[in-house]
């Protein structure tokens, strides 16, 4: 048996007028944890287009509310060019877990990873279609490792894109070379791609338009999790 599976509802595709009650929807129907896609940029960085996504979405604000209501495992994906500054608010806020992108880290992953362990949530490292599977690697070999890697399967922004199935090589190199490793994949993921990361190797599955839109959201929450614990047994 391998790694536990996690189903990670994506919450950008929930009704943000009715976060609280959605969030418990989607734990309702079986989800281990709520994932929330923090995107944002600067005004300053925005006039120099130099942006990380070209969406806003939530901040530590809403995470606080949130975690009044809930106590759910919150795995945030920071899709912002300064991720450090968000550690101290986000860690107050009540987030579990803090995946910062590697494009943006290059120069201070390590005090990142120290500062988000010392708020007590889990390290994670995310890196976008374009970016080299090899750039993790340091940072899952470090002394004071990443705990987590999201490997996104559309290009970060915005919910409802397709799949990218060529970033399963990235996955099946990592679960490879690492065991143990929680790898996480985000984008696209539904009835028709799970197989293919699934069987990649990947056991966090972020999953937003396809449980969001569908009738029967419990159905495919376990739909997900049956086709990561089939290719565990498999493998
Ligand atoms: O990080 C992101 C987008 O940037 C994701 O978490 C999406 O929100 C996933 O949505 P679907 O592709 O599953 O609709
Ligand atoms: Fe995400």
């Amino acid at each position: 048996m391998g790694v536990a599976a996690k189903i990670a509802p994506s919450m950008l595709s929930s009704d943000f007028a009715n976060l609280a009650s959605e969030a418990q929807r989607m734990l309702d129907f079986g989800a281990d944890w709520l994932h929330m896609d923090i995107m944002g940029l600067m005004v300053i960085v925005l006039y120099l287009n130099r942006h990380f996504v070209p969406n806003l979405t939530i901040g530590a604000p809403v995470i606080e509310s949130l975690r009044k209501h809930s106590k759910a495992y919150l795995d945030c994906h920071l899709m912002v060019t300064n991720p450090l500054d968000y550690v101290e608010p986000l860690g107050k806020a009540g987030a579990s877990g803090f995946t910062f992108h590697v494009e943006v880290s290059k120069e201070n992953w390590q005090e990142l990873v120290q500062r988000i362990k010392s708020k007590g949530m889990k390290p994670g490292v995310a890196l976008k279609p374009g970016t080299p599977i090899e750039e993790v690697y340091p940072l899952i070999e470090a002394e004071n490792p990443v705990e987590m890697v999201l490997v996104m399967t559309v290009e970060p922004g915005f919910g409802g894109q397709k799949f990218m199935l060529e970033m399963m090589d990235k996955v099946r190199t990592l679960r490879k070379k690492y065991p143990a490793l929680d790898i996480e994949v985000d984008g696209g993921l539904g009835p028709s791609t799970i197989e293919a990361a699934a069987s990649a190797g990947a056991n966090c599955i972020v999953a937003g338009s396809s449980v969001f839109g569908a009738a029967e959201p419990a159905h495919v929450i376990s739909l997900l999790r049956n086709s990561v614990e089939e290719a565990q047994r498999n493998s």
